[in-house]
């Protein structure tokens, strides 16, 4: 061997341990430090090239330009990396600071019940109710949700309208399983053993302890079939049921207008009275499409009361309930205990690239459907880079993102090609709209994750975020998007249960898979 294919022999070794180095650095173990010291190795390794082979010289050539190469990828994506570290950190301390001013606004009280009843959410299990009347440790009770309404000097005058909400009890029902098997911990220490049987094939169910009394009514505006229908229905509900009445504020207007009978009906003037409802309002009834269902969501910011949707639009993926029975199936949501679907929604933070260096203090916006963020007017290609928690995910170059719930799994998000999922299955939706890649597949992430959408400084264009399809925001270079799923889900209730509901939705609203059998003669 020659003393030059000796140095190049050598040169070659130390290259091969840059690459190593480089891939410890990708796993997030290794800084860019580590990769330039390796180019800077490299580089050393590669003594002067006395020969005058002309290949030699390409080969030493190429092998730093590796170096480089390697030295490069590996700062970018450390500088991401950090850069994802320090958006979640800011992210964190954003919501540690409104939980602060929460606890110091809030009567401490308010605020434990409200921390018990989030983690009550984590242990649902059959449980009957104490002495007490409260559910026991093991259900999900509403009455951490009322003592939202703290007493103190501050209270709206509006709390004379009617009296607190009634109380009700949430259990999972298990399918007629009733072998105790569902008793097990997920996870036993003891024994060693992990079972996911605690989770699997439950429904919930929602039982009153006592009558509600007051229902809440949204209705899709500008409908002759859907103001005569909620007309009637106010008037059933109030003869028949004795129930307290809370309509928009357009449709009171629209109701007195019509008839002083329904001088009894409660409104509410501004959006302070309007945070309050959830602690009066022990039922939502929706007339209407999907979209309907979409607008009584975004009234709430926090927790939501059970939704008892009915269908009076053309799809009706969320609207079991047949308008025409409105007497048989709101019986027996009064009365008797029933099924719900616990649908997550999606807290959005928009955080502009002039306010990095402060703490967020706006509110967040929910979604049930989705958050969309595509290119808007611009003709230019959307880059949006995207990371979930600390990790980059990829850069979407395309007309958009969508970041939708499993709810929302059926509407936009479907017609981007991401696929149907149940709306109980916990997880988050990351569909691309018309990717300019062949390899970009939808992806569905774990509901616990906090993701980040960013607009980098090189985008040619802006992009725009548009929530359940409304209230579309400009997004400019620097500026970034954060969701995460929200503790304050739409339970809605369903017809049948819901799986069957969500079946029944995408054969009947969708015509999922219909397809005509094969005759039975074929050829031999
Ligand atoms: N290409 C598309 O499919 C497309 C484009 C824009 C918006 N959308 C959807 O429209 C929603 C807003 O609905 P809208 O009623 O206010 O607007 P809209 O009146 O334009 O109706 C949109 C359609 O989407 C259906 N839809 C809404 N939510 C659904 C869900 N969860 N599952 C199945 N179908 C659903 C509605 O029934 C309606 O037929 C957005 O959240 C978005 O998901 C879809
Ligand atoms: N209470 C409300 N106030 C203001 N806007 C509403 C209200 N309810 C519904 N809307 C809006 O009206 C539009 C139509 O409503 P919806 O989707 O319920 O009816 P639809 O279009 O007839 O039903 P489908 O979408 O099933 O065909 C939606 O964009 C929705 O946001």
């Amino acid at each position: 061997m020659s003393a030059d294919e000796a140095a190049l022999k050598t040169c070659h070794e130390r290259i091969n341990l840059s690459v190593a180095a480089s891939h410890q650095a990708e796993n997030g173990s290794v800084t860019t430090v580590s990769s330039k010291e390796s180019e800077e190795a490299t580089y050393a390794f590669l003594p002067p090239i006395e020969s005058t082979d002309a290949h030699l010289h390409e080969f030493a050539e190429a092998m730093r330009t590796v170096g480089k190469a390697l030295r490069q990828v590996a700062e970018g994506k450390a500088a991401a990396q950090a850069e994802a570290a320090e958006w979640k950190r800011k992210y964190e301390a954003e919501k540690a600071a409104k939980a602060h001013t929460h606890v110091i606004k809030g009567c401490s009280n308010c605020v434990k019940d409200k921390l018990e009843h989030l983690a009550s959410k984590l242990t649902l299990e059959t449980a009957s109710a104490d002495e007490t009347g409260c559910c026991g440790n093991h259900g999900i009770c509403s009455r951490q949700i009322l003592q939202d309404q703290c007493p103190g000097p501050n209270r709206k005058s509006d709390d004379r309208i009617v009296g607190r909400k009634v109380p009700f009890r949430l259990s999972w029902g298990s399918n007629g399983d009733k072998n105790g098997q569902h008793k097990h911990d997920f996870v036993s220490f003891e024994k060693g053993d992990i079972t996911t049987a605690e989770r699997s094939n439950k429904q919930i169910f929602l039982k009153w302890d006592s009558p509600p009394q007051t229902v809440l009514f949204v209705t899709k505006p500008n409908s002759n079939s859907v103001h005569a229908l909620c007309s009637e229905m106010v008037r059933w509900l109030k003869e028949h049921n004795n129930i307290n009445i809370f309509v928009e504020p357009r449709v009171s207007k629209e109701l007195l207008i019509e008839d002083s009978y329904f001088n009894f009906i409660q409104t509410w003037d501004n959006d302070q009275e309007m945070k309050t409802l959830h602690t009066k309002v022990d039922l939502i009834v929706t007339l209407g499409g999907d979209g309907t269902v979409l607008w009584a969501a975004s009234l709430f910011k926090g927790p939501v009361p059970p939704v008892v949707a009915f269908s009076l639009g053309s799809l009706g993926f969320m609207t079991p309930f047949p308008s025409e029975q409105y007497r048989e199936c709101l019986g027996n949501v009064l009365k008797r205990p029933f099924t719900i679907t616990l649908r997550s929604r999606l807290q959005c933070h928009v955080i502009r690239d002039a306010a990095k260096d402060e703490v967020e203090t706006g509110e967040p916006i929910l979604v049930l459907n989705e958050v969309t963020i595509d290119r808007g007017m611009s003709s230019y290609l959307t880059y949006l880079e995207c990371y979930c928690d600390s990790s980059f995910v990829t850069c979407v170059q395309g007309d958009g993102l969508i970041i939708s719930t499993t709810s929302g799994s059926t509407a936009y998000s479907l017609a981007a090609g991401g696929s149907m999922v149940h709306p109980q299955v916990p997880g988050i939706l990351f569909t691309p709209i018309c990717p300019h890649s062949l390899s970009f597949r939808p992806l569905i992430l774990p509901e616990y994750v906090t993701l980040r959408v960013q607009v980098p400084f090189n985008s040619r264009g802006q992009a725009w975020a548009s929530f359940d399809g409304k209230g579309r925001i400009q997004l400019g270079p620097g500026d970034a998007l954060i969701c995460s799923v929200s503790p304050w889900p739409l339970p809605t209730a369903c017809l049948v249960d819901s799986t069957t509901d969500f079946l029944r939705s995408i054969h009947e609203g969708l015509h999922w898979n219909l397809r005509k059998s094969q005759a039975l003669d074929c050829p031999a």
